[in-house]
């Protein structure tokens, strides 16, 4: 896939003054935020687009918190959130919409997926080796509870994990307890 880099512009924000790239793939515009210095060793978060968690506020999902968390620790200590456009998993909005839909009838999150001929996750990382080569970046710690995320990364060295811990509410507990059982999150 070729690959278009934008130049990077300043992102003054409530959280510091950070820096945006973007990397176009396609159709889809991802973004890099991040605080320099990035040392030796960059904090990174990989994060997938849920502009109902990031941007509405759902309580569905831990995304909009997880988002925060990232945004609050790479201001405060430099480094790098890649903010990959994988819409619910990559099933899109539309579909996502249909997936809550059917949460709302009693299906779970996975289930959901397969009834709309889906696999529970259709996400890909291979842009993220290609955003990390052009930072010249090899090793990093990976902001993640997602150990599946770790071995997608195939030249890149996670030298630690660093979890992102959100305390769960009403409406999203379930949603965590089927990532943790059925997902395998370090939750
Ligand atoms: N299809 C679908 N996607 C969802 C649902 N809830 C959240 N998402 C999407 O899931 C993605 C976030 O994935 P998560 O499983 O929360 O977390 P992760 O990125 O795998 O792991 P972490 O690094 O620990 O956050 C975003 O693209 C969301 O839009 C849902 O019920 N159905
Ligand atoms: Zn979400």
């Amino acid at each position: 896939m070729n690959i278009k880099i934008s130049n990077i512009a300043n992102l003054p924000s409530k959280f510091g003054n950070l820096k945006i790239q973007s990397f176009q793939e396609g159709i889809k515009e991802h973004l890099v935020i991040f605080k320099e210095p990035l040392g030796q060793i960059p904090l990174v978060r990989i994060h997938s687009e849920c502009l109902t968690g990031d941007a509405l506020g759902s309580l569905k999902c831990d995304c909009g918190e997880q988002l925060e968390f990232a945004l609050q620790n790479i201001s405060s200590l430099g480094g790098m959130i890649i903010y990959l456009r994988q819409e619910g998993r990559n099933i899109g909005l539309f579909n996502k919409v249909n997936a809550y839909a059917l949460q709302d009838q009693g299906f779970d999150t996975i289930e959901a997926n397969h009834q709309l001929g889906f696999k529970s996750d259709e996400r890909s990382y291979e842009v993220v080796e290609t955003i990390l080569e052009h930072f010249k970046i090899d090793k990093i710690r990976l902001l993640t509870n997602n150990p599946k995320k770790m071995s997608c990364l195939k030249n890149i060295m996670i030298i630690e994990r660093w979890p992102i811990i959100i305390p769960s509410n009403n409406h999203n507990v379930d949603y965590l307890k089927t990532k943790k059982e059925m997902m395998g999150h370090l939750l």
